[in-house]
């Protein structure tokens, strides 16, 4: 089924800033740690793994009670394992961090096999300008729910995008749920 599932509250506030704190803390200089996506046409973004991040363990188990939930609900899709590392990214105002449409479906050897994204709003909606995910599932954009703890799921071919943060930054959490290819 094709559909954008969305789950308020998904993380407490206190579990945003337990998250974001944990990533401020993460040792930056790490040249491993801390990645620039390379298109900046495409995106603008920092990233931080969550697999090189010391104590955050618990993001993952959240998700995946989540994922538990959601799929058995809504997509019912054959999903096998979380193949790849989460992922917090920062969309800043002062270089207009985006991501432009895009699926992420993908060549290569793990990008090829997600089936389900879930996105989680960690900054508080009024904190940044712009920077909403939109996502199309048919002919019409949705736009995810701001508000923070929010997680936002839809299928991973699904064309997605964020738009110029224009003031303040925004902080995601994303997630990809793999398994054999759609067919
Ligand atoms: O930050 C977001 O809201 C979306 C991130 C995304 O689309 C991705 O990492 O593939
Ligand atoms: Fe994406």
């Amino acid at each position: 089924m094709i559909a954008v599932h969305s789950v308020s509250d998904a993380f407490s506030g206190a579990d945003c800033t337990r998250l974001l704190d944990l990533i401020a803390e993460a040792p930056t200089r790490d040249a491993g740690l801390v990645r620039q996506a390379r298109d900046h046409n495409l995106r603008r973004a920092d990233l931080v793994w969550l697999d090189d991040v010391e104590g955050s363990a618990w993001v993952m188990d959240r998700m995946i009670e989540l994922v538990r939930h959601a799929n058995r609900e809504v997509f019912d899709f054959d999903i096998t394992d979380f193949a790849e590392s989460a992922q917090v990214a920062r969309y800043g105002a002062e270089r207009e961090g985006h991501f432009g449409w895009h699926s992420d479906i993908g060549e290569g050897r793990l990008a090829e096999r997600r089936k389900l994204t879930i996105v989680v709003q960690l900054s508080e909606a009024h904190a940044y300008a712009g920077g909403d995910l939109e996502v199309m599932p048919g002919a019409n954009v949705v736009a995810a729910d701001r508000a923070r703890g929010t997680a936002t799921l839809f299928p991973s071919f699904v064309l997605h995008r964020v738009t110029p943060v224009t003031a303040g930054e925004r902080h995601s959490l994303t997630v990809w749920c793999h398994g054999a290819p759609f067919r």
